[in-house]
């Protein structure tokens, strides 16, 4: 055939034609099944499970308010219930289901189908194409189903003990202490909401260096420094692999991704290959200090995790079992595996709900001296509060947390398939029939902000709905949630968080430190603002103008900021 200009086009037309049929040919089939349903449909026709979609989509973000395409900006985003909370279900419902070329979506703002959905387990598991995701270095706790997960579970759960949560609490406080004193001595004691950001992802990566990995360091420097056999820091190798997620993704699913970018695909290897490096060195030493078995005294995670693992291979040895048994223990890739898991799943998280806590805090100043009061009573002025006795007592502090993951937890959504060919989901009085490969959603964020639960307020930070007090004893405790709302940031059921109690002992430590010695001013950034009160709505502002980068992050940190007055 002549390479002629009309032969070209349409050697370029017939993928085009291609592609498109196909996903008209699937779009319609969708439909159907979503039909069967019985609940509204909301057809798009690109969505988040297409990746070249997820790559561009910022860029069409100002269509959201568009007419008639507007919902296709919306639904095609992930995390669209991050922004839209549960006001889409105003319109179709506390059931309804997205439809596109890709897997149907069924989005869910109902408490009672929201908890079924995270606590059956066995019916719902976790759809594969999703969490896998999470398997760079290998099966974990968090991305696996049904028998293994039991199995990772079995190895894990011993890792959060009491023994390891004290020693978060005195890491946690060790830490505070040594930020604020960075903080306060910044010029003016004044720090932008980046600053803060970059104050609390340290916090949280030395606490989890030292009570996950057993690795203490000093605030400022500590993690940063690259010990020898190493080309980067342990924290900077962590923060590469978790904000470069979809790329490290990429880069080792996909060989093609190392022909289109080599010099992308060579620090991505690099990086992956460190840290693989780090967590074996870490594994190594845990093995050589538990030798003989039993002996295990560190009260950190991975000391615990390689210690209950050990365990269980002396276990499997002893019951003798067959050739072709399953094995009771984790492999070494699956060890590694969890590793990275506690990793990104532990201090991400607590770094977010730290981060957002300080503009709420200080565009409340009530609130300081509300939660202050507490913190004045229970520490009574001591430097090195017990944890045994001080935790428990701080229960506004906790308040604090609860208040800050109801609006603003790092998960905005959590998506279920069902196992086997179906699964029924009540919600209300209507009862679905959900096929094999349906994703399932429960929006979470709709389900901690809806007003018909939390009350015409229920987009206000007030962290003292969170508090109860007995009336006989006057002794306060954290309150449950209004009748008929579900609160679950950790999840709830059997899968829900391990690391759940070692986040708030974590929260309460940094927030009781702050208290103790501190109060927060919303900070007047010259040029931008001129008085106290535009310096904390613009707190409030940027709060609000979050995206989500794998958790909500703040799209103007610089934008606004917090001074510490030292009380
Ligand atoms: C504010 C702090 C935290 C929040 C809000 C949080 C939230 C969650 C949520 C919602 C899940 C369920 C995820 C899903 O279903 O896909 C989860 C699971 C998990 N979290 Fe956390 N988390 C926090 C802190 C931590 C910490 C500190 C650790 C460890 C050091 C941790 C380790 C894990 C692990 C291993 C799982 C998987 C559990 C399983 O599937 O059996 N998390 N977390």
């Amino acid at each position: 055939m002549p390479l002629t200009t009309s032969n070209v086009l349409l050697l370029l037309l017939v993928p085009v034609v291609f592609v498109w049929t196909s996903r008209t040919y699937h779009l319609i089939v969708n439909y159907l099944a979503a039909r069967k349903l019985g609940i509204p449909t909301v057809v798009i026709p690109v969505s988040w499970q297409d990746t070249w979609w997820v790559l561009i989509w910022g860029n069409f973000r100002w269509l959201r308010h568009a007419p008639l395409i507007g919902h296709w900006i919306d639904f095609g985003h992930h995390n669209w219930a991050q922004e839209l909370r549960w006001r889409p279900h105003r319109t179709y419902g506390d059931a309804f289901v997205v439809v596109s070329p890709k897997k149907n979506e069924i989005m869910i703002n109902d408490p009672t189908a929201g908890v079924e959905l995270q606590t059956h387990y066995k019916a719902w598991i976790k759809p594969q194409p999703l969490y896998s995701i999470f398997e760079t270095f290998g099966k974990n706790v968090l991305s696996v189903n049904g028998e293994d997960w039991q199995r990772h579970r079995k190895i894990v759960n011993p890792a959060f003990r009491e023994q390891n949560n004290r020693l978060v609490w005195e890491e946690s406080l060790k830490q505070a202490r040594q930020m604020l004193q960075v903080a306060s001595g910044r010029p003016g004691a004044s720090q932008t909401l980046l600053d803060v950001r970059h104050d609390c992802v340290l916090i949280a990566l030395h606490v989890l260096s030292a009570a996950g990995f057993g690795h203490a360091h000093d605030f400022d420097g500590g993690l940063r420094v690259i010990p020898p056999g190493h080309t980067r820091s342990l924290a900077e190798a962590l923060m590469f692999l978790l904000q470069k997620i979809l790329l490290v993704l990429l880069s080792t699913k996909f060989r093609v991704f190392g022909w289109i970018m080599p010099r992308k695909h060579k620090e991505v290897t690099e990086v992956v290959q460190e840290f693989r490096q780090y967590m074996r060195e870490i594994v190594a030493y845990n093995r050589a200090t538990t030798q003989g078995g039993g002996g295990g005294k560190a009260a950190d995670i991975v000391s615990a995790l390689v210690e209950a693992d050990e365990a269980a291979k002396r276990e499997e040895k002893t019951a003798g079992l067959g050739m072709g048994a399953k094995p009771m223990y984790l492999s070494d890739e699956e060890l590694l595996g969890n590793l990275y898991v506690f990793n990104l799943a532990g201090f991400e998280t607590t770094a977010n709900a730290l981060t957002y806590t300080f503009p709420f805090l200080a565009a409340n100043r009530e609130v300081q001296d509300w939660a202050g009061q507490e913190v004045d009573a229970v520490l009574q002025g001591t430097d090195a509060p017990d944890y045994e006795r001080v935790f428990p007592s701080l229960v506004r502090c906790l308040a604090l947390m609860y208040e800050t993951l109801r609006l603003w937890g790092p998960v905005p959504d959590s998506t279920r398939w069902c196992a086997g060919d179906f699964q029924t989901l009540r919600v209300k009085d209507h009862e679905m029939i959900i096929p094999a490969e349906t994703y399932v959603s429960t929006n979470f964020y709709g389900l901690h902000s809806d007003p018909r639960w939390w009350g015409a307020d229920s987009l206000e930070w007030r962290p003292q709905r969170w508090i109860q007090t007995d009336r006989k004893t006057g002794k306060e405790s954290i309150a449950p949630p209004p009748p008929g709302a579900a609160f679950m940031p950790w999840s709830t059921g059997p899968r829900v968080c391990p690391g759940r109690k070692f986040s708030q002992v974590e929260f309460v430590a940094v927030i009781s430190s702050l208290l103790q010695d501190y109060r927060l001013e919303p900070l007047v950034i010259w040029g931008r603002m001129q008085t106290k009160e535009q310096a904390r709505q613009a707190l409030l502002d940027v709060v609000e103008d979050s995206h989500n980068v794998i958790t909500p992050k703040m799209r103007r940190p610089g934008d606004a900021g917090v001074v510490f007055i030292k009380r």
